[in-house]
C-alpha cells in the first residue's frame, strides 16, 4: 500500500535534517528500518573511522556495492556530514551515521562485516610502528565494542600498524571469549594492488591481468612479494626483482612522502579495502573460489599471524594456502620478514595482556 501524502511529506521533512543521524528510538531509525525491509536483501556493513581520508571514499564505494543493504558510518568527528552526503547516492544501501563513543554500540549491533580504518596516519619520517601509541588504544576500544555487539561479524582491520593491531584485536576477542580466528582479517590488499600495478608496468600489460601474491605482513621488509609466483607466469632479471621488491615494500612511504605531511594512502587504500570487503561479502554469500591475501591467524609459519592467500567463504577464512615454492631470494626475504613480524606481533599481544 502507498503511504498517504502526510506520511510522505513527514518522511521527506525528516530527511532534511542535516545529520540524519540514527539515535536509538528516533524516528530516523524506524524510517531507515522500513527502507531496509523494503530494499534488496544484502549484508549489513559498518565502517569505523568513516569520516577519515580512507573512510570517506570507502563509504562511497561501499554505498555502491549491491551486496550491501545497510551501511553504518561511525566516527568520532564529522559522521553526520559524511552520512548526509553519501546517503543521497541513488543506490540500494540504507546509510546511517553514528557520532562518538556513546553511539558505537548502535553502530555495531547487527553488523555482518565491520571495516576499521580508524586511527592516525603516518607523516614523512615515521614508521608504521610509530603509530602504535595512538592506534593501539583506538583498535582496542573498537574491538571491545565488536566483541560486545556483533561478535559474529567478519572484521577487516586496516588501522596501522596492522602487524600489531590484528594481534591486539585477537587478544581483545580472546579476553571476551568471542575470538574466531576465521573472522579476523588484517587488510593487506593494498600491497597486492601495488604489486599488480608495478609488475604490470614492467611487463607492459594491463594490471587487471596480473596477480602477484604478497605474503608476510604489512610494513617494510615484512611485505614479501612472491615474484616467482606471478600469474600469468613470467620471469624478471635480478635487477628487476630488486627494484620491484623495494618499490612494493616501500609503496606506502612513496605516498607518505609525496603527500608531504598531509597523510598516507587514502584513495588507493579505499579502493583496496572495498575490493577486499567485496570479496568477504561474496564469500559470506557462498560464492566459490574467492581467494585473497590477508594477514590472519595462521600456522603457515611458526608465527601466530601471517599473511598468505586465503579462501573466503560463509565463515570467513575457510582455508589458508601454504607459501608454495620459494626461490633463494624469497627465502632470505622470508627470514627477514619473520624476524620483524615476531616483534610486532608480540608488541600487540603484550599491549592487551600486560
Ligand atoms: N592497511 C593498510 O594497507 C593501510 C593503508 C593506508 C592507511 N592505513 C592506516 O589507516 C588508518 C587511517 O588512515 P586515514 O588516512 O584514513 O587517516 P585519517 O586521519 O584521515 O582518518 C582516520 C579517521 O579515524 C577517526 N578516528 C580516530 N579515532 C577514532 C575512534 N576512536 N573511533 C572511530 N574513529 C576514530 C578520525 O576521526 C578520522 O576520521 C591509519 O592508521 C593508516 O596508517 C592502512
Ligand atoms: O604507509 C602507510 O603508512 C599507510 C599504509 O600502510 C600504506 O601502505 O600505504
Amino acid at each position: 500500500m502507498q503511504p498517504d501524502a502526510n506520511q510522505r511529506i513527514a518522511r521527506i521533512a525528516a530527511h532534511l535534517h542535516p545529520s540524519n543521524l540514527q539515535m536509538e528510538g528516533s524516528s530516523g531509525l524506524r524510517r531507515a528500518d522500513c527502507r531496509a525491509k523494503g530494499g534488496a536483501p544484502g549484508f549489513k556493513v559498518a565502517i569505523l573511522g568513516a569520516a577519515g581520508g580512507i573512510g570517506q571514499p570507502l563509504a562511497l564505494l561501499m554505498k555502491m556495492n549491491p551486496l550491501v543493504s545497510v551501511l553504518h558510518l561511525y566516527d568520532v568527528v564529522n559522521a553526520p556530514g559524511v552520512t548526509a552526503d553519501v546517503s543521497h547516492m541513488d543506490t540500494g544501501a540504507v546509510v546511517r551515521g553514528f557520532l562518538g563513543q556513546p553511539q558505537l554500540e548502535n553502530a555495531l549491533t547487527g553488523m555482518d562485516l565491520v571495516v576499521i580504518p580508524a586511527g592516525v596516519p603516518r607523516k614523512p619520517g615515521m614508521t608504521r610502528d610509530d603509530l602504535f601509541k595512538i592506534n593501539a588504544g583506538i583498535v582496542k576500544t573498537l574491538a571491545e565494542g565488536i566483541a560486545k555487539c556483533c561478535p559474529n561479524a567478519i572484521v577487516n582491520l586496516i588501522s596501522n600498524p596492522v602487524n600489531s593491531t590484528v594481534p591486539i584485536a585477537a587478544e581483545v576477542f580472546k579476553k571476551a571469549g568471542t575470538f574466531d580466528p576465521k573472522r579476523l582479517l588484517g587488510v593487506t590488499t593494498l600491497d597486492v594492488v601495488r604489486a599488480n600495478t608495478f609488475v604490470a608496468e614492467v611487463l607492459g600489460v594491463d594490471p587487471r591481468e596480473v596477480s602477484v601474491p604478497v605474503v608476510g605482513g604489512h610494513a617494510g621488509v615484512t611485505i614479501l612479494p612472491l615474484l616467482s609466483q606471478v600469474n600469468p607466469p613470467c620471469s624478471f632479471t635480478p635487477e628487476e626483482i630488486n627494484t620491484l621488491t623495494d618499490r612494493i615494500q616501500n609503496g606506502g612511504t612513496e605516498v607518505v612522502e609525496a603527500k608531504a605531511g598531509a597523510g598516507s594512502a587514502t584513495l588507493s587504500m579505499a579502493y583496496a579495502a572495498a575490493k577486499f570487503a567485496d570479496a568477504c561479502l561474496r564469500g559470506l554469500r557462498g560464492d566459490a573460489g574467492i581467494v585473497e591475501c590477508s594477514f590472519v591467524t595462521s600456522q603457515v609459519t611458526e608465527l601466530p599471524f601471517f599473511a598468505t592467500k586465503v579462501r573466503l567463504g560463509r565463515g570467513g577464512v575457510e582455508e589458508i594456502f601454504p607459501l608454495g615454492p620459494l626461490n633463494e631470494y624469497e627465502r632470505i626475504g622470508l627470514e627477514k620478514a619473520k624476524k620483524e613480524l615476531a616483534g610486532s606481533i608480540q608488541k600487540g599481544v603484550s599491549f592487551i595482556r600486560n
